[in-house]
């Protein structure tokens, strides 16, 4: 092929998935401050793409859905997936300069996990566009290091983690599809502030958390049902404690036909588990009617992948 015929590749794009914790079990702070994990992750139909483009000094652009508040995410050296670049920098010993765009459909500060999909993709992105070719063991460690949710949106599918979630054990259990209602809020919270509550609420929670046997037998039935019975967070009372109003949206929309209502991670998005596509579209249309946003999205997806082949 004639020299001139050879092109670059100009581009490429990876989407990451929203996270929800199907058991989230807290126990009390550990010395280093963070809180031990027991959870079960589950990933959803809800996505960010971070797409990069080679270029000799580093940028950083963002797009965001309507339901996504992009005035929140910073586009300074604080935003994740400039510290993913420098991490990348760091363990390659070479500067990693891209443009760098965000496709925000993750609600920012819900408790899905926005950010850290947006850190996996980056990872993903920067080490493919620059043919690092990182192992998979640094980029879960780089992940870890990134945050505790990190190395799950390298993952997707459901998964154990414990530490303080950030050591992630992908569970071979029945794929059936569940069928979500998401509800984001219109302001986010903290998650420092919300483990800080959990504290201040639970001043004698155990230091091992809350094992997550009965969602792991549950999910193994392939039961919606089950699954629905069994799913617990710690973090819901802080949550609902600084939020009052999540509590009402709980019952809306599990007399609406959702099998259960729970916060997501430390909130303050709440997410109803659906018996079917049908019954997930009957809830979200019921709150969308009482002035709420809600999404219908269903999981387990795959965790950080590239989606578009690379542009000439
Ligand atoms: C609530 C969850 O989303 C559940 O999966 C995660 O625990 C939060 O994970 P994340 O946002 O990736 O959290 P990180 O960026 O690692 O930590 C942010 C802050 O959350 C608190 N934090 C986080 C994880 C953990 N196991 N214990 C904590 O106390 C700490 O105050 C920490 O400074
Ligand atoms: N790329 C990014 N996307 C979203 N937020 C970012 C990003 N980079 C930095 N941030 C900052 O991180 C904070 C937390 O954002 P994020 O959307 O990850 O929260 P979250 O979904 O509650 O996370 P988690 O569920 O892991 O606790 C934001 O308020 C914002 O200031």
């Amino acid at each position: 092929m004639p020299e001139s015929f050879r092109r670059v590749p100009a581009g490429l794009t990876v989407r990451a998935p929203a996270k929800i914790n199907l058991h989230l079990g807290v126990g009390a702070p550990r010395p280093d401050g963070f809180h031990p994990l027991e959870t079960v992750y589950t990933s959803v139909g809800l996505y960010d793409d971070v797409l990069v483009r080679p270029a000799a000094a580093w940028s950083l652009g963002l797009t965001a859905a309507d339901h996504v508040d992009a005035d929140a995410v910073p586009l300074d050296d604080t935003n994740i997936v400039a510290a993913a670049a420098r991490a990348l920098g760091i363990l390659h010993d070479r500067p990693v300069v891209a443009h760098v765009e965000i496709t925000k459909g993750i609600p920012v500060a819900g408790g899905l996990a926005g950010g850290s999909a947006d850190a996996a993709a980056a990872l993903v992105a920067l080490d493919r566009l620059l043919d690092l070719e990182t192992s998979d063991e640094d980029l879960l460690h780089l992940a870890a290091q990134l945050g505790s949710d990190v190395p799950f949106a390298l993952y997707g599918g459901h998964a154990l983690g414990t530490g303080r979630g950030e050591v992630v054990t992908p569970l071979d259990v029945n794929d059936e599809p569940l069928w979500w209602v998401i509800v984001p809020s219109s302001e986010g919270l903290s998650t420092p502030a919300v483990y800080r509550h959990f504290d201040a609420l639970s001043p004698d929670a155990p230091a091992e958390p809350r094992s997550a046997e009965h969602v792991l037998k549950a999910l193994e039935t392939g039961s919606a049902l089950a699954l629905a019975r069994t799913l617990f967070n710690d973090l819901q009372a802080p949550a609902i404690d600084l939020r009052p109003e999540l509590g009402t949206l709980i019952a809306q929309g599990e007399e609406a036909g959702a099998l259960r209502g729970i916060v997501s991670g430390s909130g303050p998005t709440v997410v109803f588990l659906c018996g079917s596509a049908d019954e997930a579209r009957g809830v979200a249309g019921a709150l969308q009617e009482t002035g709420h946003t809600a999404l219908v999205a269903n999981g387990p997806v795959a965790g950080a992948h590239v989606v578009a082949p690379p542009t000439f």
